[in-house]
């Protein structure tokens, strides 16, 4: 059996994590055959809580399971970690913007970032959660008209909405969608998907569909068995997409800035 893979997960005392750790370790991501180390970060006190998130994941006896380590302390759980799920951070709360959920998250990203250049594994593959998420960007191929039609206006406000009306619901933002959403995605990025595929992934803007370079937004990309990714170039974009693509650059532009100008002060 291969050698296992160390994987972290922040936030691990919160809601998503709950939902989220038991798919990744019995399998979900990484598939049958690789075995897992779970690091398991979250803050000092949500110590007891994290202390009983360990002893249920014991408690479950799966058997690609072979470590499960909790930590409060940031430098040493980035150490040589081969995946990290970042899904530690403030939740939006009902009413909140997400201008305000951006000036509090932006700090603790920012360290992380820096514990994973020292302490993590170079060629670690890390996901973000936490931050307000980039809205989506829809690349329509050959869609019929009834479908479109559908597509550009009750699909879109729902999906816009969403994340309202769970909060408002639940009171709680979304949890096992989320942690549903995270697995699906490293899944695909560290298995790859079939020839001819892609799935939406949102990276490192290369300037393709003339979207601001370095702009982390979302794009069709197509993963590859060896962990790596590229973008799919050369989509035909219509009126309407596009129209909603520059919206959303210009939000995430934004966005950016206003996270630069949080990080500075
Ligand atoms: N991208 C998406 O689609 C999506 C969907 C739902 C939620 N979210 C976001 O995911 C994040 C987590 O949501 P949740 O419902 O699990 O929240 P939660 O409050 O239940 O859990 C968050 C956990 O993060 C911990 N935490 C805070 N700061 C930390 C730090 N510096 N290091 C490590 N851990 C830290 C908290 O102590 C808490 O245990 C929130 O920011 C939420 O807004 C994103």
């Amino acid at each position: 059996m291969a050698e296992p893979l160390r994987v972290l997960v922040t936030g691990a005392a919160g809601q998503i994590a709950y939902s989220l750790l038991y798919s990744v370790a019995k399998g979900d991501v990484f598939g049958p055959n690789q075995p897992i180390i779970l690091v398991l970060l979250d803050i000092q006190p949500m110590l007891g809580v994290l202390e009983g998130v360990v002893m249920e994941m014991m408690d479950c006896a799966l058997p690609l399971l072979r470590e499960v380590i909790p930590s409060v302390n940031e430098m040493e759980a980035f150490k040589d970690v081969d995946v990290a799920m970042l899904v530690g951070a403030m939740p939006r709360r009902e009413g909140m913007e997400r201008k305000d959920l951006l000036a509090a998250n932006v700090k603790i990203f920012k360290s992380m970032g820096n514990a994973i250049d020292t302490q993590a594994k170079k060629n670690i593959k890390v996901v973000v959660v936490g931050n307000p998420a980039n809205t989506n960007v829809i690349f329509v191929r050959n869609m019929h008209h009834q479908y479109d039609s559908w597509l550009n206006n009750d699909f879109i406000k729902t999906v816009q909405q969403r994340g309202a009306a769970v909060i408002k619901a639940r009171k709680l933002s979304s949890a096992m969608s989320a942690a549903k959403a995270i697995v699906d995605h490293v899944r695909d990025w560290w298995n790859g998907v079939p020839d001819g595929t892609y799935v939406s992934m949102a990276v490192p803007s290369d300037g393709s569909y003339n979207i601001e370079e370095g702009l982390i937004y979302s794009f069709p990309v197509r993963t590859k068995p060896d962990h790596t990714y590229e973008i799919v170039k050369g989509l035909t974009i219509n009126d309407f997409s596009r129209e909603k693509m520059d919206a959303t650059e210009k939000e995430l532009s934004e966005e950016k800035n206003m996270a630069l100008s949080v990080c500075e002060s």
